[in-house]
């Protein structure tokens, strides 16, 4: 849970939203370095992940669209779902954790179907509570201001909100335009939830710079009378995966949305949503990445179980990426439960040129692995780092720099040279209050002695426990 959450004896989330400070960017102190763990010898460990972030976030909002409590079983509790809830709960929905296992959390939506307005909703740095919880202020009976971290305050917003001023939306910049912090003032209502036969509501917007904006708008589509056409214009589709992962799951709480991704049109019919009673969130399969990869990093074998045997994440394609990388990857089943499993011996191929369109939430993780290969390996797809938790491209530029390795920002991408091992020297490496960034230096510090990470507790954005996830996977 966040700093100022708790939960009381009734299991009531209490989320003082906008007081959450965990994971802000901290200052560089010595106070608050962590000795990244060198790997004294190949791995052998098992290493449960917890909940998808892109899967229970997108679960909170849906069971919010629905009419009846539904719980969500295995949801990851970590800073970005916490600012969900406290958004949620900002907006009058009441979230129950579990006493017994604060992984199962009821949500119960407000019984008017209309959300409170008036309200203040925190962002922190979470790309899905931005960019997702604006279409629920649609449905408000008044205005919502969100803010964010000030980090936040670069990542790009506008073609999410446009879209909401497509619909109707007033929408009031109190800082740069198209950025946080921004107030959303609701249309009037006058019974909009109802279908009331008019035609779908066509909104054309650019995702180029996130798929979130897409993910977004197709979220809330089914409780606009008419349903929402929506149109993509940009050149780029960034992770499509994501975008079909929201239209899967808008269809699992009984939606009717379709993608027409050649045409890069969606559509999403008018429908009354409801998840089922109980939903079962699968691990988060890119959190399963600086794990698995360490296994070709420091050489033996990773484990990690209940990797579904299909899934809307893009971290499913990961095996299949290790493999070009030179790992051995399998799925043994024991007790009912999949593993993926993943050998490495310490030899990583190069992968040329590389397009990381579908994934590129993975790149830093890819990245760690890659500086490590036996030739040179250029990302590409992936311009749109730029606008993620910090700049990547300029960040992880930097960081192999300062090590000793080589990388070079390509338009749409990194490049990566890799250096021989005895080059690389621990530094203190900047985390820049991105989890991934984090995990990635960690990566790095298995085989490079004397890495210090500048605030690890970044992570929490994403797991809650990373340094005793990390530790245990080197236990011998
Ligand atoms: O919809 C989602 O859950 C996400 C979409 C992706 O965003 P971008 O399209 O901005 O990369 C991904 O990187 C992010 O971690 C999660
Ligand atoms: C880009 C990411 O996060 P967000 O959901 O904040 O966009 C990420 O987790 O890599």
């Amino acid at each position: 849970m966040g700093a100022n959450d708790s939960a009381d004896a009734d299991g009531k989330c209490h989320n003082s939203n906008e007081d959450d400070t965990i994971g802000r960017m901290s200052e560089t102190n010595n106070d608050n370095l962590w000795p990244a763990p060198t790997a004294d010898g190949p791995l052998n460990a098992t290493v449960t992940i917890p909940g998808s972030k892109s899967l229970s976030n997108r679960y909170l909002i849906l069971a919010v669209l629905g009419a009846k409590p539904v719980t969500l079983v295995g949801l990851l509790r970590s800073r970005d779902t916490e600012l969900m809830m406290g958004a949620l709960s900002a907006l009058g929905v009441r979230c129950d954790i579990d006493p017994e296992n604060d992984t199962t959390v009821t949500v119960t939506p407000p019984e008017s179907g209309r959300f409170s307005g008036n309200v203040g909703v925190y962002c922190g740095l979470a790309g899905t509570v931005m960019r997702f919880v604006p279409g629920l202020a649609l449905f408000a009976d008044a205005p919502v201001r969100f803010d964010g971290d000030d980090q936040a305050y670069a990542r790009p917003m506008q073609p999410v909100l446009d879209g909401l001023e497509q619909l109707g939306a007033r929408v009031e910049y109190h800082g740069e335009h198209g950025r946080l912090p921004f107030t959303i003032t609701p249309p009037r209502h006058d019974g909009e939830q109802a279908d009331d036969g008019s035609a779908a509501a066509k909104v054309s917007i650019d995702s180029s710079g996130s798929s979130q904006f897409i993910s977004g708008l197709l979220l809330i589509g089914s409780r606009l009378p008419g349903g929402l056409e929506l149109r993509h214009t940009g050149e780029k589709m960034p992770s499509l995966p994501h975008i079909r992962m929201t239209v899967a799951d808008v269809n699992g709480a009984g939606g009717n949305a379709t993608a027409d991704e050649e045409s890069r049109v969606w559509r999403v019919g008018h429908a009354a949503l409801q998840l089922p009673e109980r939903v079962v969130v699968e691990p988060d399969l890119s959190n399963a990445a600086p794990f698995l990869g360490a296994a070709l990093i420091a050489g033996g074998t990773v484990r990690v179980p209940h990797w579904p045997v299909e899934t809307t994440q893009p971290g499913g394609l990961l095996p299949g990426y290790l493999e070009r990388m030179g790992a051995r990857v399998s799925f043994p089943e024991e007790d009912g439960v999949r593993y993926c499993e993943v050998s490495g011996d310490g030899h990583v191929h190069g992968l040329g040129d590389f397009d990381l369109t579908a994934a590129g939430e993975i790149a830093p993780s890819l990245a760690a692995i890659l500086a490590f290969a036996d030739a040179p390996t250029r990302m590409l797809g992936i311009g749109h780092l730029r606008g993620h938790e910090t700049n990547r491209l300029e960040a992880l530029v930097t960081e192999i720099t300062r090590i000793g390795g080589e990388a070079r920002e390509l338009e749409d991408g990194i490049e990566i040279t890799p250096v021989p091992v005895e080059r690389l020297h621990g530094e203190v490496m900047e985390s820049y209050a991105d989890h991934r960034m984090a995990t990635f230096a960690a990566m790095i510090g298995l085989a490079v002695p004397g890495v210090r990470i500048v605030n690890v507790e970044t992570t929490r954005k994403t797991l809650p426990d990373f340094v005793g996830m990390w530790t245990g996977m080197l236990e011998r």
